[in-house]
């Protein structure tokens, strides 16, 4: 059997429409969402990310604001234009673009962004509210692979999910999200030590692992469903998933391609808290 190949242009595509169009009711209601974008330093790959969310804000018709500062920018210096982009009623959604120089403390960064604009949904109190349930933005990533699983139609509720990772920004948070859609979820990370006799139970198997290749077919249950987070540049330059495609694709029934699927859903996501933000802050959406 030959794998579905999730097709990205078509999914994500459709769904930056839905989004278009909730953003255009909502303009016509007077409030136009708007999405601050702020990269430190010269990090090429860190610029793409950032064109590519500045392009995408733009064409689903949410304001968008880049701020480059440069590679010695102070902490100081970066916590001023946070407060006052936290400040300012044009901007529903702030997004620091991460790695940090090392000179500023992401943390202090991240919690001094006002919860209410933090799309990456990374400050502590979304982190908390998110883990209890409560109403709030969901981080990027993990909620992209949610959005993929659901248009797909695979059934999430009672299914076996192995997330492989464990960071702040994917695996953590991608196990409570599952979770909330009824999964038995089990995490495995690098310390794991049968991995393999883990994640060949999984019926859903996702890889948070930022290493090239990695996931092979000998940890794939056949008919499982493959969603591969990893975004690793090669030495050729080309880009590569966690997961070895050409090795699983006869395995999985589902399997996402890397580039293509869960990189633009990331985006699409962060549209989507941007446009929950600024429905929130019309009050057209529920806080709490
Ligand atoms: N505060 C913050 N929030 C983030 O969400 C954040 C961040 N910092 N720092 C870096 C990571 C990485 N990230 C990606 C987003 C889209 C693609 C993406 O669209 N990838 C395309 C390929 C793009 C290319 O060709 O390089 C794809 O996979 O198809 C990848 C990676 C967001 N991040």
């Amino acid at each position: 059997m030959s794998a579905h190949v999730i097709n990205g242009k078509e999914l994500v595509g459709a769904y930056r429409t839905e989004i278009k169009d909730q953003v255009d009711r909502l303009i016509a209601q007077g409030v136009k969402p708007g999405l601050a974008v702020v990269i430190v330093g010269e990090d090429p790959a860190s610029h793409v990310y950032v064109r590519n969310k500045n392009r995408a804000c733009e064409e689903a018709g949410i304001h968008s604001e880049v701020y480059k500062l440069p590679e010695a920018t102070s902490e100081s210096e970066l916590l001023a234009l946070i407060a006052k982009l936290n400040a300012d009623k044009a901007i529903h959604g702030i997004l620091v673009q991460s790695p940090l120089p090392k000179q500023i403390n992401e943390e202090r960064v991240v919690e001094a962004i006002a919860p209410e604009k933090d799309v990456d949904c990374f400050h502590p109190v979304n982190v908390g509210n998110l883990m209890i349930g409560k109403p709030g933005p969901a981080p990027c990533t993990p909620a992209g692979v949610i959005e993929i699983l659901k248009k797909v139609g695979v059934d999430i509720a009672g299914k076996h999910a192995v997330v492989i990772g464990r960071s702040n920004i994917v695996g953590k948070p991608m196990g409570i999200l599952l979770l909330r859609e009824h999964a038995t979820v089990t995490t495995c990370h690098s310390r794991t030590s049968n991995l393999e006799e883990i994640t060949s139970q999984a019926d859903i198997l996702i890889a948070a692992i930022g290493k090239p290749k990695v996931i092979k077919r000998r940890h794939v249950k056949p008919g499982a469903v493959v969603i591969d987070v990893g975004v690793n540049r090669l030495d050729t330059g080309k880009l590569s998933g966690d997961v070895d495609f050409d090795d699983v694709v006869d395995t999985a029934s589902v399997i996402t391609p890397v580039p293509g699927v869960v990189g633009p859903m990331t985006i699409t996501i962060l549209l989507r808290n941007t446009l929950e933000a600024a429905q929130r802050s019309a009050g057209l959406r529920a806080v709490h």
